[in-house]
């Protein structure tokens, strides 16, 4: 992060961690301080191979980012939200159908939830390449800062990240690093995510559901690893091998990463999305907004989404192919497909609470 003095904004203040007793799911904690060895890396590889084969999230931390620099990001992430005019906002608004990407706003009332009920939710996404678009004018001073730490998710722990998993696989370490560049046609991006508190009615009518159980739906999640950074506002559940759902648990500064479905593309099934879903906040946290800030990574375009068959782990286990071979999708295809279709288009019920949606011709599951 640069050392000069910083441009002034406000403080943002977060609501304190919740006292409920929630049923929270038990994650494994990568320390990536220990991924400077080749010994420290395998440790972590098998580690992370564990918690990837079972639950499917886990956290990070020692990943290079001060508690300090933290706050900072969190003051800089609502900025886009507190700071910038409607008009402004609604003239900067993504372009989602039509160029299935998220850059820009997602403003509220996007996507449809359930029975009528429409989303609380603001986005401002960032390209990882800052200098890229058109940014609101309150967040122009704020732009080194939000590079840098653009490049910090992307150099020092997405690429440490995909060299465990590679690793974790027997495969060459390189493996995936070489299908993430920083600087290749690609739409990583960093998210800065608000969700604003809802109406009695509106909670009745959705359950209390305010992002539907997804793996990979609004593109956050067909990518290859999501990077959230831990928020004290309790909401985000992941469904548990067992089938319950569980609640993760705020650690401060740390983060919480899963994968997904290209990964489960490339990495022939073995890693494996994990079912999630965002819900109202306990009794305690009820009433404050949350505010979230992401790294979303994906495969360069040009990477086809089939598996390392060359991986002699995935050869022993077994190869689940994602996409049948002669149709597989390069990262563009599928993230553009994913991007236009998610809570837009009709989804028909199947059995249980599983809704189904085709998008490019393939079958993709939502989970209530
Ligand atoms: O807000 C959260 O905690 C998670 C959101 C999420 O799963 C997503 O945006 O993909
Ligand atoms: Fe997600």
């Amino acid at each position: 992060m640069p050392s000069v003095t910083l441009p002034q904004i406000p403080h943002y203040e977060p609501a304190p961690p919740t006292k409920e007793p929630l049923e929270y799911a038990d994650l494994a904690v990568i320390d990536l301080s220990k991924a400077k060895t080749l010994e420290g890396r395998m440790e972590l590889a098998t580690q992370l191979r564990e918690a990837m084969t079972t639950i499917g999230f886990f956290y990070v931390i020692n990943h290079g980012l001060t508690s300090a620099q933290n706050t900072r990001m969190f003051d800089i992430a609502d900025v886009p939200f507190s700071q910038v005019p409607e008009d402004e906002k609604k003239a900067l608004q993504a372009d989602i159908k039509g160029t299935g990407s998220y850059q820009g706003y997602k403003l509220r009332q996007y996507w449809h939830i359930d029975a009528g009920v429409r989303d609380q939710i603001e986005h401002y996404n960032l390209a990882r390449d800052v200098t890229k678009k058109q940014h609101p004018k309150a967040l122009a001073p704020l732009l080194p800062e939000i590079d840098a730490f653009a490049r910090l998710n992307h150099f020092e722990i997405l690429h440490t990240l995909l060299r465990l998993f590679a690793l974790g696989m027997e495969l060459p370490e390189d493996t995936f690093v070489k299908e993430h560049n920083f600087d290749a046609p690609g739409d990583s991006w960093v998210r800065f995510m608000k969700y604003f508190p809802r109406s009695e009615d509106d909670e009745a009518k959705t359950k209390n559901v305010w992002l539907k159980g997804h793996t990979d739906e609004h593109l956050l999640d067909s990518g290859s690893v999501t990077i959230l950074w831990s928020q004290p506002v309790s909401a985000l559940q992941i469904l548990s091998p067992d089938g319950k759902w569980r609640w993760i648990s705020h650690i401060e500064n740390a983060l919480v990463v899963n994968a997904g479905d290209a990964m489960d593309a490339l990495s022939g099934g073995f890693y494996k999305p994990t079912i999630h879903r965002v819900v109202q906040p306990p009794p305690d946290q009820r009433g404050y907004p949350r505010l979230g800030v992401f790294y979303f990574a994906m495969p360069d375009d040009d990477v086809k989404l089939v598996p390392h068959v060359e991986s002699p782990v995935l050869r022993a286990r077994g190869i689940q192919w994602r996409f049948e071979e002669a149709n597989a999708p390069t990262m563009e295809m599928w993230r553009k497909g994913r991007a236009a279709a998610y809570g837009r288009t009709q989804l028909k019920k199947t059995e249980g609470n599983v809704e189904e949606e085709l998008v490019n011709g393939i079958i993709v599951k939502n989970y209530n």
